[in-house]
């Protein structure tokens, strides 16, 4: 690593080995965090999420391999040194302490002056939204709301890095999508590095910059969501990030599976490209409106196996599919993964949740 580049990172995990008894909970895993990121880490349940951020913290020591910090080695260094800030999914608020002082807590042990307390801690109440919520105690405060106070304690003693362990996994799917887009303006604001950890695909390419995929303790792929969506390096990444269909044993995003009724696909908007693959004959079992979209599950009338296309309203009402009719359909965009890999197979055609 050249001194530019070391200067840009702020995290590196190298060579990280953690077991507990036989089983292998981190696998050799090497990882870089770019400084001012926001990077998920996104993986099923027991692939190793928690454990690699808890490395990170200090919270857990590997069994071998380094955490550097800052381009600092604190492999050995405890966590309460490692100028971290950290959320997990039930935060454990002082009950007896109001908002205002729970926040305050990490300066007053630092001993800080008052005044400073004082403009840092009503500084991160407005960032958080709180501002008029100072005088309640934690048991007064909505799920949401503890979790963005438990946010502003973590972010008074100015971290070198966030790390956040499914901070919004407690609560429920609105609330959640509405601080993810909060943390996210929140990062923009303060662009502290921050590791969020969440086994939640949506999640992670709503929030983060930068996506890492773990499986079984080990790191499948690195990249932007973009990357892993379009270029996924593996077929688990790619029924991880998404939606696939499998068509003539490839695996397809169900969008790009074009269904018409005659073999020249004449309603298909795109034309076939190098990667399309050829025109299918399917029959359709049933036709599924959901809002914008319209999903077609089909049966490939040659190997006998269901798939799902997605098509758009206008598409759908153009082409009045009936069930049992048969139709047309050809894949337009192939990505280039893995031939064979190991599937998360609860995961076809049913989103990227895990657990
Ligand atoms: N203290 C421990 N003792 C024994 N096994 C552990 C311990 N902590 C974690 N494990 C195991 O290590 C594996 C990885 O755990 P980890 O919590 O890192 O996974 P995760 O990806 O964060 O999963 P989840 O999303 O369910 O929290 C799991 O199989 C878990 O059972």
């Amino acid at each position: 690593m050249t001194a530019s580049k070391a200067d840009e990172i702020e995290i590196s995990v190298v060579g990280g080995k953690k077991n507990y008894g036989d089983f292998a909970a981190l696998d050799d895993v090497s990882i870089d965090i770019p400084k001012g990121s926001l990077t998920a880490l996104l993986g099923p349940s027991g692939s190793g999420k928690s454990t690699l951020l808890r490395s990170i913290a200090g919270l857990e020591q590997l069994d071998s391999g380094q955490v550097i910090l800052g381009g600092q080695d604190v492999t050995w260094i405890s966590p309460q040194r490692r100028e971290i800030g950290f959320v997990f999914q039930h935060y454990a608020a002082f009950k007896h302490l109001s908002v205002r002082d729970n926040v305050a807590f990490g300066l007053k042990i630092r001993k800080r002056p008052k005044p400073e307390i004082k403009r840092k801690v009503d500084e991160l109440l407005e960032i958080v939204g709180l501002a008029g919520f100072q005088n309640r105690f934690p048991a007064q405060l909505s799920g949401g709301q503890r979790q963005r106070m438990a946010l502003a304690r973590a972010l008074a003693v100015d971290p070198q890095v966030l790390l956040l362990d499914e901070p919004f996994g407690a609560l429920d799917a609105k609330v959640r999508e509405d601080l993810r887009t909060w943390l996210r303006r929140l990062h923009d604001e303060v662009h502290v590095t921050t590791v969020l950890v969440t086994h939640d695909q949506e999640e992670a390419l709503d929030v983060a910059d930068r996506i890492a995929v773990l499986n079984k303790g080990k790191i499948e792929q690195v990249g932007t969501p973009e990357d892993l969506y379009d270029r996924p390096e593996t077929d688990f990444v790619m029924s991880f990030l998404g939606q696939v269909s499998k068509l003539n044993g490839l695996l397809v995003r169900p969008h790009d599976i074009r269904v018409g009724r005659d073999p020249s696909m004449a309603l298909a908007q795109a034309t076939g490209t190098a990667e399309s693959a050829g025109v299918t004959r399917a029959v359709v079992e049933r036709v599924v409106h959901l809002g914008f979209e319209v999903k077609v599950e089909l049966k490939n009338l040659a190997t006998g196996e269901a798939f799902t296309a997605q098509i758009t309203r206008g598409d759908s009402e153009a082409l009045q599919l009936e069930t049992g009719e048969s139709v047309y359909v050809r894949a337009t965009r192939i990505p280039k993964v893995a031939a064979s890999g190991d599937l998360p197979g609860a995961q076809t055609m049913a989103a990227g949740q895990a657990s």
